[in-house]
């Protein structure tokens, strides 16, 4: 079973096309816990309190990258699977072939064991090949990205009224020989969202909703290949609970936060 595979029953399972992104803000994490690896305590109960309207985890690296980050990263990835979750390392790597390759290991080789890893496509396809080949892991190439500079060159005209991220969309789709190729959509950008959904038939991870403001109607509808996809909250979940009495509160209301998110994108399946 590939990626998609595993996702598409885990999103049957759940009924839900959420992924939680674990994205542990040292300056946001509540104060309260007391552990030597505090992004990981508050990974644990994040997981705890959302496995369960979880189709997907996102930790993104860039909150792992240092000290004992990487032993709390280890740790939640392992923790996640316990639980029967996927897990999209958001680590937007691309370089060139033999650093390619030892970046590639964050799927295997590494003890991370991701299931799925974000890709930077601008330097080519020599660089996302370690990852393309690896069939059974799935891959998500930004495309069209939420934030307000995704425009300086993802819009561009490169001739015939063409934009630059509809190419990559359509080179991404010739290039998915093992049916693990996704492409990163952003949900403040629902019209692009919607021509994609014409151009290609991938799926797409979704980010933006929630802290961003983008529109999560329009991300399940274009979103979604055969049902398949992932729309992506990480700070409107995981500190919900900010305010908070105690800690049971805290997790309760990141619990919440993201069943109310799955009850809201499930209204537009
Ligand atoms: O176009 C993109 C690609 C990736 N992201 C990542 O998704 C989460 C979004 O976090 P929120 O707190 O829900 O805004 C974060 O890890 C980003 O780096 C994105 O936002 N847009």
């Amino acid at each position: 079973m590939g990626f998609f595979d595993d996702l598409e029953a885990r999103i049957e399972a759940t009924d839900s096309v959420v992924s939680v992104g674990l994205d542990p803000d040292p300056d946001r994490l509540p104060a309260f816990l007391d552990s030597e690896l505090p992004r990981w305590a508050f990974n644990r109960r994040v997981i705890d309190a959302t496995h369960e309207h979880a189709a997907c985890y996102k930790p993104n690296a860039a909150f792992y990258e240092d000290g004992d980050g990487w032993r709390a990263l280890e740790e939640t990835i392992a923790y996640a699977h316990g639980k029967g979750v996927p897990v999209l390392l958001d680590a937007k790597r691309g370089d060139i072939g033999n650093t390619a390759r030892q970046y590639a290991k964050l799927l295997d080789e590494s003890g991370l064991d991701a299931d799925a890893i974000t890709l930077n496509p601008y330097m080519g396809r020599d660089t996302l090949e370690p990852y393309l080949s690896r069939s059974e892991k799935g891959v998500f190439v930004l495309c069209r990205t939420s934030n307000r500079g995704g425009s300086d060159f993802q819009d561009l005209d490169i001739g015939n009224d063409k934009p630059l991220y509809q190419y990559v969309a359509q080179r991404c789709a010739a290039w998915n020989d093992h049916d693990n190729v996704g492409l990163v959509v952003g949900a403040t950008a629902p019209e692009e969202l919607e021509t994609l959904r014409d151009l290609v038939d991938l799926p797409f991870l979704v980010p933006g909703v929630g802290a961003q403001g983008g529109d999560a109607e329009a991300a399940v509808e274009f979103g979604l290949a055969d049902g398949v996809g992932l729309v992506n909250s990480s700070r409107g979940i995981i500190f919900a609970g900010e305010g908070a009495d105690d800690e049971d509160a805290y997790f309760r209301a990141v619990g919440d936060a993201a069943k109310r998110l799955k009850r809201r994108l499930d209204e537009f399946r």
